[in-house]
């Protein structure tokens, strides 16, 4: 029998909450309890263990090198019902830290990294996450940082906020069975790798990632925590360190590190595992070798890894293009332009042309008609008058612009998607032709 549903006390369009934004940091070296408060929402929000006051120490201890700023939603009344959690809770949360984003030819774009949104099951669907993105995102604005950026949990979510898929990442296998055989044997061969204690990849890795970040087109900064994750020496999930992850090091010619990968192995598997949890490489030779290491390991048959790039050069050095198998691709980084002329002047171009477009932005940051005019590889991009007088060659919202940035997808395929439109013609070639790269944009953090 269907019964009907009570009616709502709570009148839906009021907004009984109040935005809060405070640093996550220790003071006199103890976590301050709105800061306590804040981590048990986060946790609650994503399905994860009450933690401990001894684990949120430490996230705050990492969180704060960051510096990490976060946002509650608490209610305004306090009127909680006795025994459920108080007004000092807060019904939803929402955080952020500065980094970098490389957008090829070297440079390194500020931008805003939004993570930790929750809000609380019993308080969802009344515009709380709206109110925290389109305040966060007016400050941002102002602030003068061109781009925010995030990565999902659902591909629902973001892009009615302007944000657009900037890049992919994809799950493979590769059949490590009788070892890796190289098209090229001496591809593999540079260097020398050697195994080492996990812990020395958290020493490693900043300095590691630094250099593959900054020659890697599409890479967003860290956090402190990554260090911590992915040399299994803690993180939100466990903050005492695991024993299964495993290392190696590539050390380059000169004798120093210039790669590394962590991996644990699951033998329980049918074939045999070995999963790895991150690897980098400042050269491509050390990215093969590192990979020759893994197809060395008796037993295993196989090595996944969740996080590999769209253009993998391992799929063409193999023999055997077959033993690397795609198993999925799915969004990665998203980016949301807040500055159309600072974001589209900071970019490489390989080639020279003019376009006009109109970009669409329901938060209204981004939005107006645009004159971008590349001349040797170099963009100057101008406001153009919006009283009639230009017409542009191309209209599209703030989310398609922000995908087709870093060249996730093109102009073409967004018109085919009815998501952008040609007014001139021809001027899909052109946009097309400024905006794409011989590299595929590859980001190697979440958050
Ligand atoms: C960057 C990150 O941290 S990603 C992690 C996101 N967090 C999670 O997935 C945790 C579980 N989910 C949640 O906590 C919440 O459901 C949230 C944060 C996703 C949404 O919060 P709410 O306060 O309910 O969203 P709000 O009421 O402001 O909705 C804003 C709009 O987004 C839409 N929306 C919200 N959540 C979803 C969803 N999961 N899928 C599709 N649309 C959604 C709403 O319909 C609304 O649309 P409209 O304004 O166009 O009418």
């Amino acid at each position: 029998m269907i019964t009907e549903r009570p009616a709502t006390h709570r009148n839906p369009r009021s907004f009984p909450y109040t935005l809060r934004t405070f640093p996550t940091r220790l003071v006199d070296g103890e976590v301050p309890d709105e800061v306590l408060n804040w981590t048990h929402a986060v946790a609650l929000g994503f399905y994860g263990p009450a933690p401990t006051d001894a684990d949120i120490k430490k996230f705050v201890l990492s969180e704060q090198v960051d510096g990490r700023m976060v946002t509650g939603a608490y209610l305004t009344d306090a009127g909680s019902p006795a025994g459920a959690w108080g007004p000092e809770y807060p019904v939803a949360t929402y955080a952020y830290h500065r980094k970098d984003v490389n957008v090829g030819g070297g440079t390194l774009l500020p931008v805003h990294q939004i993570t930790a949104v929750t809000v609380r099951p019993s308080h969802r669907r009344r515009g709380i996450l709206r109110a925290m993105m389109s305040s966060d995102l007016a400050q941002v604005k102002a602030a003068g940082i061109p781009m925010a950026a995030l990565t999902a949990s659902e591909a629902t979510i973001y892009g009615r906020f302007g944000f657009g898929v900037a890049t992919h990442k994809c799950k493979i296998e590769v059949a490590t069975n009788g070892g890796l055989e190289f098209i090229v044997p001496m591809s593999a061969d540079h260097g020398t790798v050697e195994v080492a204690d996990a812990a020395v990849v958290r020493d490693l890795h900043n300095e590691i990632f630094t250099r593959v970040h900054a020659t890697t087109f599409g890479s967003i900064g860290r956090q402190d925590m990554y260090r911590l994750l992915i040399s299994g020496q803690g993180g939100y999930e466990h903050t005492e360190p695991v024993r299964n992850v495993r290392a190696a090091l590539h050390y380059g010619q000169d004798g120093s590190v210039d790669g590394y990968v962590t991996y644990t192995v699951d033998e329980s598997l049918t074939p045999a595992t070995a999963i790895v949890k991150d690897l980098l490489a400042v050269t491509g030779e050390a990215y093969l070798a590192l990979w020759k290491f893994l197809g060395s390991l008796d037993l295993i048959e196989r090595v996944s890894w969740d996080s590999a790039p769209v253009q993998d050069p391992l799929e063409w050095a193999i023999a055997g293009k077959r033993r690397y198998q795609r198993k999925g691709m799915e969004d990665h980084l998203w980016l949301r332009i807040l500055d159309v002329p600072a974001a589209l002047a900071a970019k490489a171009y390989t080639v020279d042309g003019t376009v006009t477009v109109h970009v669409g932005d329901p938060l209204g940051h981004a939005s107006g008609i645009f004159r971008i005019e590349v001349v040797e590889g170099t963009a100057t991009v101008t406001r153009c008058p919006e009283d009639g007088s230009v017409e542009a060659d191309l209209a599209m919202g703030v989310s398609e612009l922000s995908s087709l940035y870093l060249g996730a997808v093109s102009a073409r395929t967004l018109e085919a998607a009815g998501r952008l439109r040609e007014v001139r013609q021809g001027s899909i070639v052109t946009f097309d032709a400024l905006f794409s790269s011989s590299l595929v944009a590859h980001s190697m953090a979440d958050f």
